[in-house]
């Protein structure tokens, strides 16, 4: 039986005006009809850094995650403000193929398409106008290299996508956000599908890109978010409940629930 925590008392950092933020959120909510999933979500994120979103099963992860680039547009109401360069891209007039480009998204399961490591990459490219072969082919490079899938594929890369392991392919997944050059990118349980040899891998790719990119990773694993994040929201029954740097939150939680959490003595 999952104990009745109160959801009066929160702990969730702010950040004073001279750190740059990538993104933020003001009083976010979330309704599937009638389920009001998310509640009055207030979080930013610093510019390059690795925030990490964790808490259990259907606590509003995802939900949360997906409404920062309108993923949940066609499934979902979502009220309330998400600020990204002094714009609430919340808004029914923003051109949410546009954010997209800005604020991109890695799945769960690796999802490449049935088409060559080549292809995977500059689908989307040509889609946006670019047609030169060099920069296609430079592109490819650039964005293989920061997935740091290069040196696995350069020699393949007419071979189908599919024939890449878990792994590779995830790796292909987080190339294929970057070669669209975005500001954010959101990832929802990246790791979750693959070996623990692979999830270092990603796990190395992340923080090598945090140099060039905000990264927000949705994660059920907490030695991951220990590993990788600088900071940490805990999410309980829709609500953040608390919001510190990850080493803060994992040795001194100022709240109950996400003691009971981290200490997995949850429920
Ligand atoms: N597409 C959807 N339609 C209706 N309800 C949904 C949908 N997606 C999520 N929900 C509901 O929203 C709540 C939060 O779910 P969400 O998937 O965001 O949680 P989560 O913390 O990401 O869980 P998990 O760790 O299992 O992925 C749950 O009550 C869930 O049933």
């Amino acid at each position: 039986m999952l104990k009745d925590y109160s959801f009066d008392q929160t702990a969730v950092q702010t950040f004073d005006d001279h750190v740059a933020l990538a993104l933020k959120t003001e009083d976010l909510q979330v309704y599937y009809g009638n389920n009001h999933a998310m509640h009055d979500a207030n979080l930013a994120f610093p510019k390059n850094q690795i925030t990490a979103l964790i808490g259990a099963s259907g606590s509003g992860k995802s939900t949360y995650l997906r409404s920062l680039n309108r993923m949940n547009d066609t499934i979902a109401t979502v009220t309330g403000k998400i600020w990204y360069h002094g714009v609430d891209i919340n808004q029914p007039d923003v051109n949410i193929y546009e954010i997209r480009r800005h604020i991109g998204m890695v799945f769960q399961r690796p999802n490449p398409f049935a088409k060559s490591i080549r292809e995977n990459i500059i689908y989307a490219l040509r889609a946006t106008g670019i047609k030169d072969k060099k920069v296609l082919n430079q592109r490819v490079e650039q964005s293989l290299k920061g997935a740091a899938l290069w040196d696995e594929v350069k020699d393949t890369l007419d071979k189908s996508a599919l024939a890449l392991s878990g792994g590779q392919q995830q790796r292909l997944c987080i190339a294929r956000s970057i070669a669209m050059e975005p500001d954010v990118l959101l990832l929802d349980e990246p790791c979750s599908a693959l070996d623990p040899i692979s999830t270092v891998k990603v796990e190395e790719t992340l923080l090598e890109l945090q140099k060039k990119y905000t990264i927000i990773i949705v994660t059920h694993n907490m030695q991951q978010a220990a590993r990788i994040s600088s900071q940490c929201a805990f999410f309980h029954l829709g609500h953040v409940m608390e919001y510190a740097p990850t080493a803060t939150m994992f040795s001194t939680p100022k709240i109950q629930v996400t003691q009971d959490y981290v200490s997995g003595s949850f429920g």
